[in-house]
C-alpha cells in the first residue's frame, strides 16, 4: 500500500474519543472489509452477551456467578438497590478511611502518622495495585507502598529488612478475594511474626480486603484488625482493580480514585455502543481475532513508550491470558484458546528483543501505547530543536513503520497523558475487549479452572513432605531415597521425594544428603 492509500486507511479506521482525548489506530492490522463483514454476526452476539452480562446474567456459568465489574464505576447499573448501595457505601468508606490515615486522624499507637504500606496479595490482588502505583503514585506519596506478591522467603525478608526501622508506622493490607490463597496467607503470617518480634500488636496495623465471611475476614474480625473492606463475589480477581482491591491502596497513596472510576465509566459508555467501528474495545477484539485467526496464533506484545506504564503488560498478561486461555469452549469442545501477552516498554525494548520482532519469527502483533504529553512543563533541548521526548516519539513511529514494512502488524493506542482518569479508561477498555473476544471465540472468560490443578499438585507435594519427614524421623538411620520412597508408600513419587529432600538439605531443615550429588540414586539421607 502506498503512502496515500495508507493515510486514507489510517483516517478511515481511526477511533477518537473526544472526552478522553483517546485515539485507537488499527490501520496497521491488515484486515479488509470482507473480514470485518464476516465477523459481524459474531460481534452481534458479543454485543448481546455483554448487554446481558451488564444486566446481571450468570455470565460465569461454571461458578454460577454474575460478572459485575462494570457496576463498580456506574452503580446505577447494578441489578438490585442493595448492590448499588453496597458499591456506593464501600467507595465512601474507603475515601473516608484513607483520608483519616493520610491526615493522621487514624495513626499508629507509637507514631503520629503511618509512613508506609505493605500490600500482601497475589494475582488479581497484586497486579492492578502494582500497575497503578507505578503509573499514578505521586513523587512523594503520603505513604510509600511495598508489595509482597509471592511466598518467596528472600523476597519477604527484603521488604521486612528495608522497613525494619519503620514497622511501627507501617500499615499492612492483606488482599485476597477468597481469603484462602496460600501465598498471601504465608506472607501475612510472616509479617505478623515480624510485628510480634518488635512487640507491636499486628491488629493495630492490619487491614483485610476480602469477601465477607472468608477465612481472612473471620480472622480480621476476631482479632479486631484496624479495618475490613469488602471484595464482592461478583467481581473477578483480574477485574478487581476498580474495587476495594485497587481503591484502598490507591487512595492511601493519594491517587484520585474517583477520577479512575470516572475514566472507566466514560470508556464503558464508549464500549457499550453496538457498532464495531465506533467501539474501541470491539476494534481491539477485531484486531486480535484477525491477527491470530481467532485461535491466538499470534502473541500480543504490549509496548508503552512511557516508564510509568511499565507494568501494564504484566497486568494485561493476567487479564488476557487467565480469561482467554481455556481448554474448552462454552459448548464443551476442546479448543485450547488463548492469546499470549508480553512486553515491557519502549524505547528500552528496542535494545533488547525488538530485533527478533523486526526480523525473526513473525508470531506476534504489537500494541504501541503512545503518550502525547512528554512531561509536566518544558523540556530542555538535547540538540537544536530536539528534545528527549522527540526521540521517544520518533522511536515509536520508526518501530511501527519498520515493523509494518516487514509485514508485522500493530495497533496504536494514543493517550494525552498518564493520569488517573486515563488509567481507569485503559483498564476498562481492556476489560471490555477481553469480554468481547471471549464471546467471539465462545469461551467463558470469567473462570480459571486450570489454576486449580497447579494448586492441588502443590498441596500434594507438601503432604508428601510430611510423610517423608515422618519416615526419616521414625527410622533414625541413614536411608537411600528409594528406601524412603518405599517406606512412605510412595515409590511412584521418587523424583518428587528426591526434590523435597534436596530442598530440605539446602535449608538446614534437619536433613542431610551424602554421596554423589550428580547421581541422586546413590545418595544417603540422614537426620541431624
Ligand atoms: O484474591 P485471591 O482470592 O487471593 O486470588 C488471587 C489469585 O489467585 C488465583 O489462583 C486466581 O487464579 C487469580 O485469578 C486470583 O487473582
Amino acid at each position: 500500500m502506498d503512502a496515500t492509500a495508507l493515510w486514507q486507511r489510517y483516517q478511515k479506521w481511526l477511533y477518537f474519543h473526544e472526552g478522553l482525548g483517546f485515539y485507537l489506530d488499527v490501520s496497521r492490522m491488515r484486515f479488509d472489509d470482507t473480514f470485518v463483514e464476516a465477523l459481524q454476526p459474531k460481534f452481534e452476539k458479543a454485543f448481546a452477551d455483554m448487554e446481558e452480562l451488564e444486566k446481571g446474567a450468570i455470565a460465569n456459568p461454571d461458578e454460577n456467578r454474575m460478572v459485575g465489574h462494570y457496576w463498580l464505576r456506574n452503580p446505577s447499573l447494578a441489578p438490585t438497590p442493595e448492590l448499588q448501595e453496597e458499591i456506593v457505601n464501600t467507595i465512601e468508606q474507603i475515601e473516608t478511611f484513607a483520608e483519616k490515615i493520610r491526615t493522621g486522624a487514624i495513626h499508629p499507637p507509637k507514631a503520629s502518622r503511618f509512613t508506609d504500606i505493605i500490600s500482601i496479595g497475589i494475582g488479581g490482588s497484586a497486579l492492578g495495585p502494582e500497575f497503578v502505583a507505578q503509573a499514578l503514585a505521586p513523587d512523594f506519596p503520603p505513604l510509600g507502598i511495598h508489595f509482597i506478591d509471592n511466598t518467596d522467603p528472600a523476597g519477604i525478608d527484603r521488604i521486612l529488612t528495608h522497613l525494619r526501622n519503620r514497622l511501627s508506622s507501617t500499615l499492612v493490607l492483606v488482599i485476597s478475594k477468597s481469603g484462602g490463597t496460600p501465598e498471601p496467607r504465608n506472607g501475612m503470617i510472616e509479617v505478623k511474626k515480624a510485628y510480634a518480634g518488635q512487640n507491636l500488636d499486628f491488629a493495630n496495623y492490619a487491614i483485610a480486603i476480602t469477601m465477607p465471611g472468608s477465612k481472612l475476614d473471620e480472622q480480621a474480625k476476631s482479632e479486631g484488625w484496624l479495618a475490613r473492606f469488602p471484595m464482592f463475589d461478583w467481581v473477578g480477581g483480574r477485574t478487581s482493580e476498580l474495587s476495594a482491591v485497587g481503591q484502598v491502596p490507591a487512595a492511601l497513596q493519594g491517587i484520585d480514585i474517583r477520577a479512575m472510576l470516572e475514566g472507566a465509566k466514560e470508556m464503558d459508555d464508549a464500549t457499550r455502543i453496538p457498532n464495531i467501528k465506533q467501539n474501541p474495545a470491539a476494534l481491539l477484539a477485531l484486531s486480535w481475532y484477525f491477527s491470530g485467526n481467532g485461535k491466538g496464533e499470534k502473541d500480543m506484545v504490549i509496548l508503552p513508550y512511557k516508564d510509568s506504564l511499565l507494568l501494564f503488560s504484566r497486568y494485561l498478561q493476567q487479564l488476557v491470558m487467565e480469561s482467554l486461555g481455556k481448554e474448552k469452549d462454552l459448548d464443551g469442545n476442546i479448543v485450547h484458546q488463548g492469546i499470549a501477552v508480553y512486553g515491557n516498554k519502549g524505547s528500552t525494548d528496542q535494545h533488547a528483543y525488538v530485533q527478533q520482532l523486526r526480523e525473526g519469527v513473525a508470531n506476534f502483533f504489537v500494541t504501541f501505547i503512545e503518550v502525547l504529553e512528554d512531561r509536566k512543563g518544558q523540556s530542555p533541548e538535547i540538540e537544536t530543536g530536539v528534545t528527549s521526548g522527540d526521540y521517544l516519539s520518533g522511536f515509536l513511529q520508526g518501530t511501527r513503520q519498520a515493523l509494518y514494512e516487514n509485514q508485522r502488524d500493530s495497533v496504536t493506542v494514543t493517550i494525552p497523558q498518564v493520569n488517573s482518569r486515563i488509567v481507569g479508561a485503559l483498564i476498562a477498555l481492556y476489560e471490555r475487549a477481553v469480554g468481547f473476544y471471549g464471546s467471539l471465540v465462545n469461551v467463558n472468560a470469567y473462570h480459571q479452572p486450570g489454576v486449580e490443578a497447579g494448586k492441588k499438585a502443590a498441596a500434594a507435594i507438601l503432604e508428601l513432605q510430611k510423610q517423608v519427614l515422618e519416615v526419616i524421623q521414625t527410622e533414625k538411620t541413614s536411608l537411600s531415597i528409594e528406601e524412603i520412597a518405599q517406606k512412605a508408600g510412595a515409590s511412584d513419587q521418587i523424583e518428587a521425594i528426591y526434590k523435597i529432600l534436596r530442598h530440605l538439605h539446602a535449608n538446614q531443615r534437619g536433613v542431610v544428603l551424602h554421596g554423589d550429588f550428580g547421581q541422586p540414586s546413590s545418595l544417603k539421607v540422614s537426620i541431624t
